[in-house]
C-alpha cells in the first residue's frame, strides 16, 4: 500500500534518489487555469538541485509551444523540451510509428492543440476546428461526401464536440464495411486511435467529462475499443526519451490517477510514483476489470508540501 509523505526527511531522501522528476499537469500543477499552491516554489527549488523537470500530459487541447505559453503566463518556468503531451505523442505515433502514408489524411475530433501537433509532424488532416464541424446542424448522409483520403481517426478532448464529428468519424471507421461496424475490414481502412482515455479532468473547481468521455460515443457505436496513445501508454515514454536522456531508476513521476500517470510510471518501470492532490478518481468499469489495482509507491496531499524541504 502507499506509504504518506510527511516529514523533510520523507522528501530529502526522494530529492537524494532521483535526478529526472516528471509532473502530471491536470490535477497536480494546475487545477485548469488555477497553479497548486507552491507548485512555482517546489519547481524552483528542484532546479536549484539540479534536477531534470518534465511535465506529461494526456490533455491534447494544446500543443507543447502552447502549453509553454500557458506556462509563461502562470509564472512557471518551462522549456518546450521539457513539455510533453498526448496531443504530440499521437502525431509522433501516426508519422513514426504507423507511419501514415503521407497521401492519407486523419479525421480529428480535437481541438487547435492537436491540429499544431499534426502540422508540425506533416500530419494531413481534416475536421478538429473546422466551422463545418463545429455545427450544431443536423447531420445528413445524403448530403456527407466522405473524404477518400481519410486513413485514420484521432479523437481527444474537444469541448466543441458535435453529433456531426461523431457522425463523420463513425462514418470514416465504418466505410469498408458499414453493416459491421466492428469488422477486421474497417479495422484495416481506418485506424481508430485516441490521444487518451481521461474520464474526467479537473478543472477549477469540480471534475469535467474528460477525452475518454468524448470517444466514450463511437466505442459504444462502434462496438471496439481505440488505440490510446497517452499515459499509461508507452509511447508518451518514448517521445521523451527521444528528446531528452534520462534513468528510469532514477525518475519519480507525481500523477493524480492511478490508471494513467500511476500506471504510466509503473508500466515505464520508474523508480517511484507518487499520489499527489490524491483521491481515488473513480476506474471505468472495465478498466478496473482488466487492470490489478496499481496503488503510488506515496502519496501526499499535494506537490506544495514538498516546500517543507526548502523551508529547512
Ligand atoms: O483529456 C483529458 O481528459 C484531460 O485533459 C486529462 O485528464 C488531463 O491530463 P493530465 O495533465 O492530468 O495528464
Ligand atoms: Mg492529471
Amino acid at each position: 500500500m502507499s506509504a504518506r509523505l510527511e516529514t523533510p526527511a520523507d522528501y530529502e531522501s526522494l530529492l537524494a534518489k532521483y535526478d529526472t522528476w516528471m509532473f502530471d499537469c491536470d490535477g497536480v500543477l494546475w487545477h485548469g487555469d488555477r497553479l497548486i499552491d507552491g507548485a512555482v516554489e517546489v519547481l524552483s527549488l528542484l532546479r536549484s538541485r539540479q534536477k531534470k523537470v518534465l511535465f506529461v500530459t494526456n490533455n491534447a487541447t494544446k500543443s507543447r509551444k502552447s502549453y509553454k505559453g500557458k506556462f509563461d503566463q502562470l509564472g512557471v518556468e518551462a522549456h518546450v523540451d521539457e513539455i510533453y503531451g498526448s496531443a504530440y505523442a499521437a502525431a509522433v505515433y501516426i508519422s513514426s510509428v504507423i507511419k501514415l502514408p503521407k497521401d492519407k489524411k486523419v479525421y480529428v475530433i480535437g481541438m487547435k492543440g492537436m491540429e499544431e501537433e499534426l502540422r508540425d509532424e506533416g500530419v494531413s488532416f481534416i475536421g478538429g476546428t473546422d466551422p463545418a464541424d463545429c455545427t450544431t446542424a443536423p447531420f445528413s448522409l445524403d448530403t456527407f461526401t466522405p473524404d477518400p483520403a481519410v486513413g485514420a481517426v484521432l479523437c481527444g478532448l474537444d469541448t466543441a464536440v458535435t453529433y456531426t464529428k461523431l457522425s463523420k468519424a463513425f462514418q470514416y471507421l465504418t466505410r469498408a464495411d458499414p453493416t459491421n461496424p466492428a469488422s477486421p475490414k474497417n479495422l484495416e481502412t481506418c485506424a481508430f486511435l485516441a490521444t487518451n482515455e481521461d474520464s474526467t479532468y479537473p478543472a477549477g473547481a469540480g471534475l469535467l467529462p474528460g477525452a475518454g468521455a468524448v470517444s466514450a460515443p463511437l466505442r459504444y457505436a462502434l462496438g471496439r475499443d481505440p488505440v490510446a496513445i497517452g499515459k499509461p501508454n508507452g509511447q508518451m515514454l518514448d517521445c521523451i526519451r527521444a528528446k531528452v536522456p534520462f534513468d528510469p531508476a532514477r525518475t519519480i513521476m507525481i500523477g493524480d490517477r492511478l490508471n494513467t500517470d500511476i500506471l504510466f510510471g509503473q508500466n515505464g518501470g520508474l523508480g517511484d510514483v507518487v499520489g499527489a492532490n490524491w483521491y481515488y478518481h473513480r476506474i471505468r468499469p472495465h478498466w478496473s476489470q482488466l487492470l490489478p489495482p496499481s496503488f503510488p509507491d506515496y502519496v501526499t496531499a499535494s506537490i506544495g508540501d514538498l516546500r517543507v524541504v526548502a523551508s529547512e
